[in-house]
This record gives C-alpha cells, structure tokens and sequence, in this order.
C-alpha cells in the first residue's frame, strides 16, 4: 500500500481531566477524501484541529509525508501548512467584510494572483454554489446556509491540495446538502485533492468517501472503505450507521 499522506499514531490530547483522544491511529491517503465519524462531542473537530496545527498532540505522533510535524522546521511547517485549506464549524467569515471580499480573501493571501483572475475565480465559485447576486452583502445579512456555502467556496477558491471539512453541510436543506457533496466529488475529480471531513451525514458520506474513520471513546476503532463499514459486525458500528437506539434506551421507551 502507498504511504499515507497524513498519519496519526498513538495521538493522546486531555483538556484538564477530560481526555479526548487516548492513543488515535489513522491513515490519510492522498487523493482520496476521508470521512471521520463518531457521536456528538466524540473528539473529531479536536482530532481535524491537530492535523493543521491549531491543537497539539500530549502524546504520540503526526506525520505529513512521512515527516513528523512538530520536528520540522518552522518555514517547512509553514509550507506544509500552505497546502491545506479549512472550512471549520462556525464558519469564521469576516463580518466587516462583504461575501465578495471574504472569498476572495484566500486568493489575495496567495498573492501575485491578477485581479481579474481574483474576481473570475470567486464568480464561478459563487455561481457554483448557487450564492451569484450576493457578493456584496455582509455576513450578517446571509442565513445560516448562506454562510455556509460562503465558507465553502472560500475554502475551495484557491484549488487547494488538502481540505479540512468540519461539518460542512449541517444545517442544510437536503438540495443544498447534495449541491455541496456533489461539489465536493466534482472537485475530487477535477483536482484530486485530497478531503478529510467530519460529518454526521450518513448515509450520504459513504457515497463521497473513499475512506471513513470512525472515532469512539478516544480512538479510531474503525478505518476502511464505505462498503466494508457497512457490513461490520462490531455492535458499536452496526448501531451508530444505522441509527438505531440502544437497547436499554429502548426498553425504556417501551415502559413509557
Ligand atoms: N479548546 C478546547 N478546550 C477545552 N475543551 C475542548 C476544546 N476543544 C474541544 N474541547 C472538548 O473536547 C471534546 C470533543 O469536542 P469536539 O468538538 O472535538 O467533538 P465533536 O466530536 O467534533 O462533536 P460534534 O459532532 O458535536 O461537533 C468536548 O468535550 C469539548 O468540550
């Protein structure tokens, strides 16, 4: 098998006494997009957080290419950092800035990028996310699911190699919701980028993934092809993919 392009191994991270990840192993290969799942408050924005570096490891080891991270130098870090794009929960769009303005942001950053290019690039991808009219209004004038999408195209305007998705269609309506996984595929397609998202949208996610990761009490108990997930025996897998409640919650509905 190739090498991973991002590898966690024996990943430990505690806030205070509450230990989120108690020894997390994972594989992330290039080109391929890598869903992670698990319940509410599991640890898998936490876990998304360290690959970028925004949290950092107690314990254990992540490796970009081979290389650990917290060895490399500090300009090579920044390279590494360079190829990533994210859209985390919460969006963090610029509310002093207009839509227009925050998506092209990223571009700017960049540099050395032509100003038509600029306004051509956050054109279509506004068009692409069906948000062309808008560019001028603020953050504070969008709905939930406007901002959304605005985070979307911000995080993919400048054709990254790596993106980082947290949660990227929660709160959408499900037309949205497909518009924004199929964008996610067609830019798969297009780019080859490699994807790392968190999602609660299962099924949906086995039909964009070609990885899923399941997290579950501080670690990766789960890591393969959609396919292979859904035909797991493990109680823990079975109940969580398909949604059905446990049994001692169902017996207690029973007896209401
Ligand atoms: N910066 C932080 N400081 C302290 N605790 C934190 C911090 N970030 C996350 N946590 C805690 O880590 C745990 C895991 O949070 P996380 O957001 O990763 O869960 P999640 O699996 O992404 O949940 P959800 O699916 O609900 O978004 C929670 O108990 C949270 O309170």
């Amino acid at each position: 098998m190739t090498e991973p392009l991002i590898e966690f191994e024996g990943v430990f991270k505690s806030f205070g006494d509450n230990a989120v990840l108690k020894g997390v192993d994972l594989s992330i290969y290039r080109g391929e997009v890598t869903t992670i799942i698990g319940k509410s408050g599991i640890g898998k924005s936490v876990l998304l957080k360290h690959i970028i570096g925004l949290l950092a490891p107690d314990a254990g080891e992540i490796r970009f290419e081979g290389r650990a991270i917290h060895q490399m130098a500090p300009a090579e870090r920044k390279a590494v950092k360079m190829k990533f794009s994210y859209m985390f929960q919460g969006n963090a769009l610029f509310d002093s800035m207009t839509v227009y303005e925050n998506v092209a942001l990223p571009l700017k950053e960049k540099g050395r990028v032509p100003f038509h290019e600029i306004e051509e690039r956050v054109h279509e991808k506004l068009t692409q996310l069906d948000l062309a009219g808008i560019e001028a209004r603020y953050p504070s004038q969008l709905s939930g699911g406007m901002k959304k999408r605005v985070a979307m195209a911000r995080a993919l305007v400048t054709d990254p190699e790596i993106v980082l998705f947290d949660e990227p269609t929660t709160g959408l309506d499900p037309i949205r919701k497909n518009a924004a996984h199929a964008m996610i595929v067609q830019y798969q397609k297009t780019y080859g980028f490699t994807g790392v998202m968190v999602s609660h949208e299962i099924p949906d996610v086995f039909y964009i993934s070609q990885r899923i990761a399941m997290l579950d009490q501080g670690r990766i108990i789960f890591q393969g092809g959609p396919e292979e997930i859904q035909e797991s025996r493990e109680p823990v897998i079975r109940q969580f993919i398909r949604g059905q409640v446990p049994e001692n919650l169902q017996s207690a509905l029973n007896e209401l």
